[in-house]
């Protein structure tokens, strides 16, 4: 069916109610609007499901959030796993309560047990609870950090991350066979309720979480001896950060921790920021103002479903902020976890460090110099809860921490995704105790070049939307696909991996080897002195995104050899655009 008979049918069949119908009535004359509601289906991309919310099969909808459903119920039954249930997660985005009780219902109807959060809760902590209410599988409705004007739909399996090989492919074939919406079903919330295939969960979960994350404090002596002489500033950008984040540090001691007032409650407009995405500067405005107000050491904000950490630290030399990238932050943490188990306990011989192939490569700096494993994988924090459960049930590894560039990172294996509670946490540990040994976070930071290297790492993108925009982001895969640069910004390409082809291919030589990972539409550059840039289309928003990495022999050299790389980088987006 193409695009318009697919709207007619949405305009005219009975099964829609009125208010989708004058949606879809009010763009009668939009012929572009239409084609970009109607074109396709909503895909499964880096994190589940995520779209605008609106009328149409491309768009964010009861309909849609049904038909997916109906589809994890189907694959869910069909490997027989209906027994355990399903948890159910929910951020501040408008319709999100909406989307998780359709959810729920629709699994109470095919006789799947639906637990649902009595109000808004982070990502890890339903990860945390797939694994322990041992559902099947979970649900989280969010978009995570993407415009107020979009919704999402994440999924995880049993072991509490989000879906992978074999399971995404079983659940994304089950969601494409359901053609027919009226086929979907669902059921009263009282009739599920009282059949008891619907139950709400809270403080349940809520406090094992917490009591998980308070396990993996490494130092409380540190925090009790400074925790009062150190200031928070916290922003939760209106998600669902607000109560674990404070709760935590609460409870753990630290008493000066200073909520961004017109930031904390949970607001699906976000009114304060365009974007709310800690990767974004504009996210820390108002919180560096209070920062700077209350002479704070660090300055930390999470997105909506509290899964990325951003931050800001004091330098006491100079008084001024610094803005932590994902990788900074991700390895400071990283460095303090691993450093301080080592210290305390020893590592294990099989320790490992995992991080995405478009993560610095400090991280693998951190990995040799503590003689651990560094592991790489995809983007997708999936693929490090893939890596975990590998772990268990091979025997073979040991996981100490994980992280992504894109602000993500995991400290323990109580979750399997993202925490930017725990990572809060850990990062004002490990503030705790730098300031016992009189350093401040900053200090460790360049404590950390001193003895890794200088890896400064950056990420632009492109943002391209709509059906145009993704034929132009394939036509620049395809064009450096086919022409791979010889050289850029003056680094000579040493190796091109191409994760599609499953190739890296040494330029000098001509030999090719396979990359060890499953395929993907990505493209890396290895290049002389260890810069590097990799390319690929975002899975989570309308983008394409160039990463780039360099090292130098300063922190003054990195940020010019990086700036210089990011300039030829802009250049060569230019050539194609
Ligand atoms: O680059 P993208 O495909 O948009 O993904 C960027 C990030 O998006 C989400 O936050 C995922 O949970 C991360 O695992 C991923 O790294």
């Amino acid at each position: 069916m193409g695009y318009r008979e697919t709207y007619e049918s949405w305009l005219n069949n009975p099964y829609f109610d009125e208010a989708t119908r004058a949606e879809l009535q009010a763009i009668a004359g939009n012929e572009k609007e239409i084609e970009e509601r109607f074109y396709m289906d909503l895909e499964f991309g880096t994190a589940g499901l995520r779209g605008v919310i609106g009328a149409g099969t491309n768009r964010m909808n009861i309909y849609t959030v049904r038909k997916a459903t109906q589809g994890l119920a189907n694959y869910i039954c069909k490997v027989g796993a209906q027994a355990k249930g399903v948890a159910i997660a929910y951020d501040s985005r408008h319709m999100s309560p909406e989307f998780a009780d359709e959810a729920a219902l629709c699994l109470a109807a095919n006789g799947i047990k639906a637990y649902v959060f009595e109000s808004l809760r982070p990502t890890p902590e339903l990860s945390y609870a797939v694994r322990k209410l041992g559902c099947t599988a979970g649900i989280n409705i969010t978009a995570s950090h993407n415009p107020p004007e979009y919704n999402g739909y994440k999924v995880y399996w049993e072991d509490g991350a989000q879906i992978t090989p074999p399971h995404d492919t079983g659940i994304m074939d089950e969601v494409r066979n359901v053609t027919d919406y009226a086929s979907v079903k669902t059921m009263p919330l009282e009739e599920a309720k009282a059949d008891g295939l619907y139950q709400t969960i809270g403080a349940d979960i809520d406090d094992p979480y917490i009591a998980e994350l308070k396990k993996l404090v490494l130092h409380q002596d540190c925090i009790d001896k400074v925790a009062s002489e150190l200031k928070i500033v916290y922003t939760p950008l209106h998600g669902t950060g607000n109560l674990p984040v404070r709760r935590v540090l609460k409870e753990l001691g630290f008493t000066n921790v200073y909520v961004v007032p017109e930031q904390e409650l949970p607001d699906g407009d976000f009114p304060t920021v365009s974007y709310p995405n800690p990767e974004a500067a504009e996210a820390f405005a108002l919180g560096l103002a209070l920062g700077k107000k209350v002479d704070a050491d660090l300055i930390l904000a999470t997105d909506p479903d509290a899964d990325r950490l951003g931050v800001y630290v004091k330098d006491a030399q100079t008084g001024e902020y610094h803005s932590l990238t994902g990788n900074m932050s991700g390895c400071l943490i990283g460095d303090y976890v691993i450093g301080q188990r080592k210290e305390l306990f020893g590592l294990p011989e099989d320790g490992a460090f995992i991080r995405s192939i478009v993560s610095t490569n400090m991280a693998d700096a951190i990995a040799a110099y503590y003689e651990i494993d560094l592991i790489e994988v995809l983007t997708g924090f999936k693929f490090i809860g893939q890596k975990i459960l590998e772990f268990e049930e091979t025997g073979k590894g040991t996981y100490l921490f994980g992280m992504e560039e894109s602000y993500g990172c995991l400290p323990g294996t109580y979750a399997r995704d993202k925490d930017a509670v725990a990572a809060s946490m850990m990062l004002c540990e490990a503030a705790a105790y730098y300031k016992t040994k009189n350093m401040t976070l900053w200090d460790a930071m360049l404590a950390m070049y001193e003895r890794y290297g200088y890896y400064k790492d950056d990420v632009t993108s492109i943002t391209l939307k709509g059906i145009e925009g993704l034929a132009k982001i394939q036509e620049i895969m395809n064009t450096l696909r086919e022409n791979a640069p010889a050289e850029i910004g003056g680094y000579k390409v040493t190796a091109v991996r191409d994760y599609k082809l499953d190739t890296i291919t040494d330029t000098a030589a001509g030999a090719v080897r396979p990359t060890g990972l499953p395929k993907s539409n990505v493209l890396y550059y290895e290049m002389t002195d260890g810069a590097w840039v990799c390319v690929r289309p975002s899975g989570t928003e309308p983008k394409v995104k160039f990463y780039l990495g360099v090292k130098g022999t300063s922190l003054a050299d990195a940020d010019a050899k990086s700036e210089a790389l990011s300039k030829a980088v802009h250049a060569l987006i230019d050539t194609m655009m």
